[in-house]
């Protein structure tokens, strides 16, 4: 069966410089054969206009917003040009699709990783978002997506850093790696960038171990985030509910001001391999009280019996197909996840991953 086509998501809040990123990558010699999917909101799209195009495969997808009403049509989209390139009609090796900038990226993965018709066609590749230096600090205050989008990143391109100084870049990074400690980020000038560092970001594939690794040990740099950019966490602890396995679960009544205040991220490192029972029932408990809150999940997992550990990866409730990573070192069995989740109480995901560490009861024998 041939390798499934590589997509790239191109996500950013609105302004942020995707598509001066796309125009910039569409120049090098190495993108020529790439296809170009673009979702513009509003009545007349007005981006693939702006798009200097050196590749012969660009569609425009109908107007609306890509993440909420038209997931239908990206389906249909991919499969058409998919059905064109088997008819020799176009041809491409890679896939990249700009989202409209208010778009929350999950839905679009989830069409991605779900579709049974595409996902034999098409995989995931990476995550991309354009954080605007400028006016990004500002947007993660004021909108929700945009902190969705950061959370999400396989990389994250930081773009108008000639704008900034210093100092206020480096402000700006904090803020991202508060939200999203695991991505690399990488800056580009008016869009130039080395695409190379772009692709091949998932760490589902082996070939990204490396990757899968740095993720892990970015985000154990810093153990447990606090309520983000010293702003004070308004969640109402006594308020919550119990659910599942972890105690209180993830609702609560009222959120902070700031949005990046509402995403919390956690990460362990488990030097023995998990039972699998307790793995089993540790996702399954995540999953059921906090799946649609769990935006960004990552990790190498060794599980008791099994050689090769595996990669695990997961955007909200959609897990792609665990990968083993077969060339991974003997000796080292540690198990390392990063969980980054929106609107969980204080101490949530802490409480869910230490779970990861019990063992099931040893069954008793009486005679
Ligand atoms: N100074 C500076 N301006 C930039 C840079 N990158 C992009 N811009 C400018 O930012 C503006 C918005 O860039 P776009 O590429 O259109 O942003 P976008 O994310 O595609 O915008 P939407 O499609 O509206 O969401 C344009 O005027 C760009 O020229 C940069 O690195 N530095």
């Amino acid at each position: 069966m041939p390798a499934p086509i590589p997509v790239t998501l191109l996500t950013g809040f609105l302004g942020s410089g995707k598509t001066t990123l796309l125009n910039a990558l569409l120049k090098d010699p190495g993108m020529d054969r790439a296809a170009v999917v673009i979702n513009e909101f509003g009545e007349i799209g007005l981006d693939h206009d702006l798009i200097e195009s050196s590749t012969e495969t660009m569609v425009l997808m109908g107007s609306g917003c890509l993440c909420c009403t038209v997931r239908g049509d990206l389906s249909q989209t991919l499969g058409d040009l998919r059905d064109r390139r088997e008819a020799g009609e176009v041809d491409f090796d890679r896939v990249v699709i700009e989202t409209t900038g208010i778009a929350d990226p999950g839905p679009i993965v989830q069409t991605l990783v779900m579709d049974g018709d595409l996902s034999f066609d098409f995989a995931l590749d990476g995550v991309l978002v354009t954080a605007d230096a400028a006016t990004g600090a500002r947007t993660l205050e004021k909108q929700f997506e945009a902190v969705q989008q950061i959370a999400m990143a396989d990389r994250i391109v930081l773009t108008k850093t000639d704008l900034v100084s210093a100092a206020q870049l480096q402000d700006f990074e904090s803020r991202i790696v508060a939200i999203n400690p695991g991505a690399p980020r990488t800056k580009a000038d008016h869009g130039r960038i080395d695409p190379a560092i772009l692709f091949g970001l998932s760490p589902t594939q082996e070939s990204s171990r490396k990757q899968a690794l740095d993720w892990v040990a970015a985000a154990k740099s810093k153990p447990s985030l606090p309520p983000l950019s010293g702003l004070k966490d308004t969640r109402p602890m006594g308020s919550t509910q119990s659910h599942g396995l972890f105690g209180a679960g993830p609702r609560s009544a009222s959120y902070p001001a700031s949005h990046d205040g509402r995403v919390s991220s956690q990460s362990i490192e488990i030097a023995e391999p998990i039972s699998p029972i307790v793995f089993d029932l540790w996702l399954e408990s995540l999953m059921n009280s906090a799946a649609a809150d769990i935006l960004r999940l990552k990790g190498v997992v060794h599980v008791e019996g099994m050689k090769h550990p595996f990669a695990l990866h997961g955007v909200q409730h959609i897990f792609h197909p665990p990968v083993p990573l077969s060339h991974w070192p003997e000796d080292d069995k540690t198990t390392r996840i990063v969980v980054i989740g929106r609107d969980l109480p204080p101490g949530y995901l802490n409480e869910s991953l230490a779970f990861l560490k019990s063992r099931p009861p040893v069954e008793e024998h009486r005679i």
